[in-house]
């Protein structure tokens, strides 16, 4: 078997991690509208009518026709009513016009809607202004959307919006991709559950709530095990146990070059590793496979490197893996303070991201870049990307940012 490929530049590992989930696509399901908010639609879906649907008035007022404004001398006779609803079917004859409200079908004859602030109602006589223009504050049959116009595309992610257009066109389930499963571990003989007294050289695990935050922001229900000891059998055991049952099985800690660090080897004696470390940090040793039926993302155990090696790797896999075709934002802003890199691996940097009273984007790295530093990822809302290869940045210049 040929080793993994290690020590790769980012791009190399994205290439690989989509490889991998095109060959491991997850599977598509019929879901009524109301599940699929934040799903990966599976087919392109084209309209099965216009929308709107029927000319119709966009105010409450009077609808009639506008050539008989000043015929008229602006005095028309109200011949009736047509509300939002059903259509009545009664037409609006010459020198006539007909009460109307906001999405109520435009009678038969009508062009022009006057609204009702403009015209006064004496009577049956409803006097307008005489320089009403013509088709004013009526909303045309199509002109949003014509039947057959491809309105949603396979692999777009389902926003509130685009199932609400779904919903407009009267389709009542989606073909979406099955969310993955996933299956959580934390790692380390040194961590203890919050709220327990910690022993000497013990610290409180704050991975999970992390991971499983993140996790839970992309819409996914992920199962946390419980904490793996630095047990070789045990985390084999585990290991195992989860990649049977779930999609993605992500593990944080152990995957380092440490004596406790067993990850590495349950993937390689029982499973593949598709890739192991990566030129970046933090994360460099974030590890990539597969074992029995799941996708395996090995994490590093900083905290920091968890969230960097989530939004680098992590993201796009579960992406992918349910085929969604839009890239996440990345933008590009304006340093607000000078950056020298000396390391040679790429670097995500914490930072805050603001705009400044120019309009231009700013980003304000933060000092602390060590991995372990978890209070600077709670100060930031962005990551500063910094490609691979020692740099000197100026404040102004400009870099690219993940929001977070
Ligand atoms: N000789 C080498 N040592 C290290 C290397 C290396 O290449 N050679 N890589 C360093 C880098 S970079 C990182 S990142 C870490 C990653 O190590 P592991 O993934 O094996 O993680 P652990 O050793 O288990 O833990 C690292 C660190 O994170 C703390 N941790 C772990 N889990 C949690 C948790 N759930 N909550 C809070 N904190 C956690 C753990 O206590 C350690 O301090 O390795 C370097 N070493
Ligand atoms: O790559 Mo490690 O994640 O720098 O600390």
């Amino acid at each position: 078997m040929t080793p993994a490929p290690m020590r790769i530049g980012l791009d190399e590992a994205l290439s690989i991690l989509h490889q991998v989930a095109a060959a491991h696509r997850l599977d598509t399901e019929h879901l009524p509208l109301a599940r699929c908010h934040g799903r990966v639609l599976q087919a392109d879906i084209d309209a099965p009518m216009a929308l709107p649907p029927f000319d119709n008035s966009a105010m409450d007022g009077f609808a009639l026709r506008q050539a008989d404004i000043a015929a008229a001398g602006g005095v028309l006779r109200l011949a009736g009513e047509q509300f939002a609803g059903p259509a009545t079917g009664q037409a609006v004859g010459e020198g006539a016009c007909l009460r109307i409200t906001t999405g109520a079908p435009m009678p038969a004859g009508a062009d022009t809607v006057v609204i009702k602030e403009d015209a006064t109602v004496e009577g049956d006589r409803v006097t307008v202004p005489l320089e009403t223009a013509a088709g004013r504050h009526v909303r045309r049959a199509g002109e949003d959307v014509m039947p057959g116009d491809r309105v949603l595309r396979a692999g777009d992610l389902l926003t509130p919006a685009r199932v609400s257009l779904a919903a407009s066109l009267g389709l009542d389930r989606l073909p979406v991709a099955r969310r993955p499963t996933v299956a959580v571990f934390t790692t380390g003989d040194e961590l203890i559950e919050p709220g327990l007294a910690l022993a000497p050289g013990q610290i409180y695990d704050s991975n999970r709530e992390l991971l499983m935050g993140l996790l839970r922001a992309d819409g996914l229900e992920p199962t946390a095990w419980p904490r793996l000891p630095d047990d070789p059998r045990a985390v084999e055991v585990a290991l195992r146990d989860a990649a049977c049952a779930f999609d993605l099985v992500i593990t944080c800690g152990a995957v380092s070059a440490g004596e406790k660090d067993h990850i590495p080897g349950v993937l390689e004696r029982f499973g593949q590793v598709h890739f192991w470390k990566v030129r970046m940090k933090p994360g460099m040793p974030v590890l990539f496979g597969s074992l029995d039926r799941c996708r395996f993302l090995g994490l590093p155990g900083n905290p920091v490197s968890v969230l960097a090696t989530w939004r680098a790797l992590g993201q796009p896999l579960v992406d992918a893996l349910q085929g969604r075709r839009e890239a996440r934002p990345r933008w590009r802003a304006r340093l607000s303070a000078s950056i020298v890199k000396r390391h040679p691996r790429l670097e995500f940097m914490r930072a805050w991201l603001d705009s400044d009273a120019d309009g231009a984007l700013r980003a304000d790295p933060n000092p602390a870049t060590a991995s372990h530093r978890l209070r600077a990822v709670a100060e930031a809302n962005a990551l500063i990307v910094l490609p691979e290869g020692p740099c000197t940045l100026a404040e102004g210049d400009v870099v690219e940012v993940l929001p977070l």
